[in-house]
């Protein structure tokens, strides 16, 4: 047996390695942190999820690991060596797939055959009209002769994701990926990444979208204020408690949950006038109970209701703040 590849080799199929990654921007006079002491480990084959809230740095860890921004101080290895040299990015950037802020580098005037040979021949790639069509067959998109500038929002991102994994990247880093895509784009995504990761790609995949993220990820990361507060599997992260709450918000004081709704740990929503809220588990937990209580609602004559929503909790309970979650707009001096 290869000694290389003991079974004890916990970097066996290791494609990247983060480690102690920090970048802080400048604005305004002072610094923001937006990156601390970061790291990761990616093996061949993974889905992983990043969660966290605006401004948390998940945007400024995508930028490192393409080479988009430098780090202030860490290191970057990519199959276990360094991934710069004398400075600059190395040939491993022809290995990975981006789409940024729920964007590709696509060509506005250009069509998306046209992005994608482009990008495909950009990476010194072979293109393949086939594997083209297969995407655009997997992704819903059935014209690939029209300007990108022509195509709707969804459609621009289908074009966008085609752009960025033609090349068959090893490395698919998707940031916000559902943004502007309705319920079917999403279902043809998920497709698109399983068979994606069948085929040994790994994907990193930034999103907001919680339950996207937990029905397509076995292995989730979650990053707040630049730094990582979670990196383990998907069902340990589900099976924390409590990661949705459900709120009523209302005009005037609403009269507390009946009864017949069962024992539940009702609270007063905070900062409501006349609200209520509730920790739960899941969101078909959620929705029944989310029906049932907005039918008795709105037997209620005198009530005015604003809305019933369906707030995403997880952050409290990796024990952080979500109010305090955002470092937006909080500059150090
Ligand atoms: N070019 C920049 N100059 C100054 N500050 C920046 C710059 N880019 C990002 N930041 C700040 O760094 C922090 C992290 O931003 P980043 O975009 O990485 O977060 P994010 O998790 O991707 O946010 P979102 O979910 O809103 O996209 C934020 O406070 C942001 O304002």
């Amino acid at each position: 047996m290869d000694p290389e590849r003991s079974t004890n080799d916990t970097t066996a199929g290791l494609l990247l390695q983060l480690q102690q990654a920090s970048k802080h921007y400048t604005r305004g006079g002072g610094s923001v942190q937006a990156l601390d002491q970061f790291d990761l480990e990616l093996k061949a084959g993974e889905v992983i999820g990043l969660l966290g809230p605006n401004g948390s740095g998940k945007t400024t860890l995508v930028k490192i690991l393409t080479g988009l921004c430098d780090a202030d101080q860490g290191e970057l290895r990519w199959r276990k060596d360094p991934a710069r040299a004398a400075g600059q990015p190395g040939p491993h950037l022809r290995e990975i797939g981006v789409l940024l802020e729920g964007r590709g580098a696509a060509y506005e005037r250009l069509t998306t055959l046209e992005n994608a040979r482009y990008f495909c021949e950009l990476r010194e790639q072979r293109f393949s009209l086939d594997r083209c069509r297969q995407m655009a067959d997997l992704l819903g998109l059935s014209d690939l002769d029209t300007p990108i500038r022509q195509l709707s929002t969804g459609n621009k991102l289908r074009a966008a994701l085609i752009g960025a994994l033609i090349h068959r990247p090893a490395l698919v880093l998707l940031d916000e990926p559902t943004l502007g895509l309705d319920l079917e784009g999403v279902e043809r995504l998920h497709a698109l990444v399983h068979q994606g990761a069948a085929e040994g790609q790994t994907f990193l995949i930034g999103s907001h979208d919680l339950h996207f993220i937990e029905r397509l990820c076995p292995r989730i990361v979650c990053i707040h204020r630049g730094r990582k507060r979670f990196d383990g599997a998907r069902e340990a992260f589900v099976h924390q408690d409590y990661r949705y709450r459900l709120v009523v918000r209302s005009e005037q004081a609403c009269p507390p949950p009946p009864e017949w709704l069962g024992p539940r740990d009702w609270q007063a929503a905070p900062g409501e006038a006349g609200g209520w809220s509730l920790p739960l588990r899941d969101p078909p937990e959620a929705a029944r109970l989310m029906a049932e209580w907005a039918a008795w609602l709105g037997r209620c004559s005198a009530l005015q209701l604003r809305a019933i929503e369906l707030r995403e909790h997880y952050l409290e309970h990796l024990g952080l703040s979500a109010t305090e979650a955002s470092i937006e707009g909080a500059p150090t001096p």
